[in-house]
This record gives structure tokens, C-alpha cells and sequence, in this order.
């Protein structure tokens, strides 16, 4: 692929984030969003302020996933790039094998979260047709920034991600255990320069954004993990047959 991992690394982030600007083609961006865009209606899970799609199902209440595979047209090219950049390689399963599709209009978002024990802590997130900021806290609210430590809505992030469309971003390690990421409920991302956004460098093109801001449009997000515990549908059954 070419692609040098340390060249991708967001270097003002706690460890360990990358960002590579130009990780798929407008052609296959275009094939995936209109996969994803042609899944019957049932596969969409349709939430308050956004829509979601779990690929290949979702977890039971015990945080274990039912084995399956992913569809091809999630695996290939994606998983494929994944390979030969290494990037799963020390994931228990050696490859993600849990996809969740999250799909937000302008004006949606996503509450300051953590992804959580049940999978490996390494999330890897390939952005499709606009792009959107990704806000990260710190889990105790220790922001130099935090003005009402304690109020949530008052909250304000500790560093901010620019994903363009076409891009993966890799978050792990402390940034996946010890921080809390989320994308505000706005139909605009303000304040952006190279202040602000700490990918600036690793931009695609920051001409968009030189007015210090962007427009939201429909943003479609393809997030990969590694389940950590995966049960084998055979032995569901048998289980289900006792
Ligand atoms: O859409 C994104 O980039 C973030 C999605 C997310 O945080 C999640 O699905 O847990
Ligand atoms: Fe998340």
C-alpha cells in the first residue's frame, strides 16, 4: 500500500491515534456509501439523533458476538488495507469482526462515550461523504479548557479530530480506555485552524476550512473492532438444544 503508519501518527494526542487523509478512492467511497445506503430498511436501527446499522449482528447481553463473517463488501478493500498496514495484527482475532455503521444529518450527533471493555481497545473508523469533527474529553474532566468541570453540557473537549471524507482514523490504547469521544448535536463545526484541530498537518486539503468552518452534511461513519469474546454458532445451538 505504501502507507507508512509513523508518518499517520496524530503526534499531539495522548497515545495512540493516525490519520490517513486518503485512505479509500471517491470510487470505492461511492460503492460503499450506496451499500450501505441499499440495506433493507429492518438492518437500520434508528436512534434520537442518528441511524446505525450493526454488521454481523449485535452483541448478546453478555457482550459476546455471535461468529459470522462481515460481508464481503465491508472486508474488501478495507480489511484488506488493514492487513498490510498491521494495523489488527495483535487483536486477539488478528482482524476486526464487528462492524457498526453509524449514519448522522446535520444537526445529529453523538453523546460523550467510551466504546467500552467488550472489544479490543483499537477502533478504526473509515468517514464517508462529509466531513465532521471528532470531539475527545478526558473520562475525570481534567480539561485545561473544562470551564464547569462536573456539567456535561458545559463540557468542553480536550482535543478535537477533522475526519475528512475518505479517511481512517485508528484511536487505541489510552486514548480508547482513558478518554471519552463524541460528535455535537450542530448543522455547523466552528473554530477550526491549526489551533483547534490537532490532525491539521495530516489534512487532505485545509482550504475548506480556512474561514474556520464547515457546513455539516450527511456523514456516514464505518467503525471496526475486534469482539473480544465471539461465540460459535454451532455451539449456540447446541446449547439452545439442551
Ligand atoms: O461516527 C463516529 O466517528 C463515531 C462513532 C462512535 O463513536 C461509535 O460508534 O461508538
Ligand atoms: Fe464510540
Amino acid at each position: 500500500m505504501g502507507y507508512n503508519l509513523d508518518a499517520a501518527r496524530i503526534a499531539s494526542l495522548p497515545e495512540d491515534a493516525f490519520y490517513i487523509a486518503d485512505f479509500i478512492s471517491e470510487d470505492e467511497e461511492a460503492r460503499l456509501l450506496q451499500r450501505v445506503l441499499s440495506a433493507p430498511l429492518p438492518r437500520w436501527t434508528q436512534l434520537s439523533h442518528r441511524r446505525l446499522q450493526t454488521w454481523p449482528s449485535a452483541l448478546t447481553k453478555k457482550n459476546t458476538l455471535l461468529s459470522s463473517p462481515l460481508p464481503p463488501w465491508l472486508k474488501t478493500p478495507i480489511i484488506s488495507r488493514f492487513e498490510a498496514l498491521g494495523i489488527f495484527a495483535d487483536a486477539p482475532h488478528g482482524a476486526p469482526n464487528h462492524v457498526l455503521i453509524n449514519e448522522y444529518q446535520p444537526g445529529q450527533g453523538i453523546m460523550p462515550h467510551e466504546d467500552g471493555s467488550a472489544y479490543y481497545p483499537l477502533v478504526a473508523t473509515v468517514s464517508l461523504g462529509a466531513p465532521i469533527i471528532l470531539d475527545i474529553y478526558s473520562k475525570n474532566g481534567n480539561s485545561d479548557n473544562a470551564t464547569h468541570v462536573g456539567d456535561e453540557s458545559e463540557r468542553k473537549p480536550q482535543f478535537r479530530i477533522l475526519q475528512e471524507r475518505r479517511s481512517l482514523l485508528l484511536m487505541r490504547k489510552s486514548l480508547y480506555s482513558e478518554f471519552l469521544h463524541g460528535i455535537a448535536e450542530t448543522v455547523i463545526d466552528e473554530d477550526l485552524g491549526p489551533y483547534s484541530i490537532c490532525n491539521w498537518d495530516l489534512l487532505r486539503e485545509q482550504e475548506p476550512y480556512r474561514d474556520g468552518s464547515v457546513t455539516r452534511e450527511t456523514r456516514t461513519s464505518l467503525t471496526y473492532r475486534d469482539v473480544l469474546q465471539v461465540a460459535k454458532m454451532g455451539n449456540t445451538l447446541r446449547f439452545l438444544n439442551k
